[in-house]
């Protein structure tokens, strides 16, 4: 169901027949409301975010695309702040699906001059909240971007732990953002003290999020090679107690999951048969008809810490 929303704009309500409830506004197809049965709101809405149409949600799950982080074009790029459509609304195995649309338009060519489409389905399960989102080159060019899904998650800081980065290769952004500090992650889980953005390269494909608030998530990923953490601590005194962003990103500007040749049914191969295509560097090939990338991003509410993927 669409209806109006805050500052007038549209939003897209999913209701479980479990209990469960998630709201997307067209705005940036941002995912703002993820209400597990028991009515808590797992993800978070900055308290300085604005409903206007003009500046990105701050808040619950927006998109980084094509850019993620600073970059030629503004911070994050900008699919988070234009309105995607609706192309398809469902109910699979009676779980509520929604597929929104983003196409190139003046805007987005202006600063990006690339034909594409990208595709984010959305599933509300009983307890899991699957977000996908599939990039397809429409153009005759290659192109190449980065990308994230910036996740906000409710939290009380103090207690918060991620597990399943150790090993993993870093950048931190602390202390200085323009020449991020390369580094490996060491601990078991990382937790929030004070300031933190890193950026975690080749993170696993699940991380558990122990929000401090008495709920373990899951969150599991298909071809989101990397992982960014941040808290911004002082810097957004009034809120920064309240929540963490754990977002799933590519961050290297390469192809991955790009097949050569594909024709308009590439859009219907699924993800599983994505996996298995070979990679192919940005550079490497001549583009003869559309292809995609695609990723995933599956969050699963895990009160009793049991994986209910
Ligand atoms: O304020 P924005 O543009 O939504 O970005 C918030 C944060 O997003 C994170 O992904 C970055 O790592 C941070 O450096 C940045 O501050």
């Amino acid at each position: 169901a669409v209806s109006e929303g805050n500052g007038g704009l549209p939003k897209i309500s999913l209701k479980s027949p479990h209990g469960s409830e998630a709201e997307i506004y067209l705005f940036g197809a941002c995912v703002t409301s993820w209400k597990v049965p028991n009515g808590k709101d797992l993800l978070f809405v900055r308290p300085d975010a604005v409903f206007n149409g003009q500046k990105p949600i701050s808040g619950g799950i927006p998109h980084c695309f094509p850019q993620f982080g600073p970059g030629p074009m503004q911070q994050h790029g900008f699919a988070r702040n234009v309105n995607w459509s609706i192309t398809d609304s469902e109910v699979t195995e009676g779980d509520p699906t929604v597929t929104l649309e983003l196409k190139d338009d003046s805007y987005s060519r202006s600063m990006w001059d690339f034909s594409f489409q990208a595709l984010y389905k959305v599933v509300l399960h009983s307890t899991s909240l699957s977000t996908t989102l599939k990039i397809i080159n429409t153009d005759d060019k290659p192109f190449s971007f980065t990308s994230a899904l910036h996740t906000y998650f409710s939290a009380s800081i103090a207690g918060v732990s991620v597990k399943g980065l150790k090993g993993s290769k870093t950048l931190n952004k602390d202390p200085d953002p323009k020449n991020p500090l390369e580094g490996k992650e060491e601990r078991d889980e990382v937790t929030f003290p004070g300031f933190v953005d890193c950026v975690y390269l080749g993170a696993p494909s699940e991380l558990t999020l122990d929000n401090g608030l008495g709920d373990k998530i899951v969150i599991s990923n298909t071809n989101w090679s990397d992982a960014v953490l941040w808290n911004p601590h002082l810097q957004m005194e009034a809120c920064y107690k309240d929540f963490v962003c754990v977002e799933n990103a590519k961050r290297l500007k390469q192809y991955n999951w790009v097949q050569k040749n594909l024709g308009w049914q590439s859009r219907k191969l699924n993800l599983s048969e994505a996996n298995g295509l070979r990679t192919v560097q940005c550079g490497e090939y001549v583009v003869k008809g559309p292809f995609y990338v695609s990723a995933n991003v599956n969050m699963c509410h895990s009160p009793m810490y049991f994986n209910l993927c």
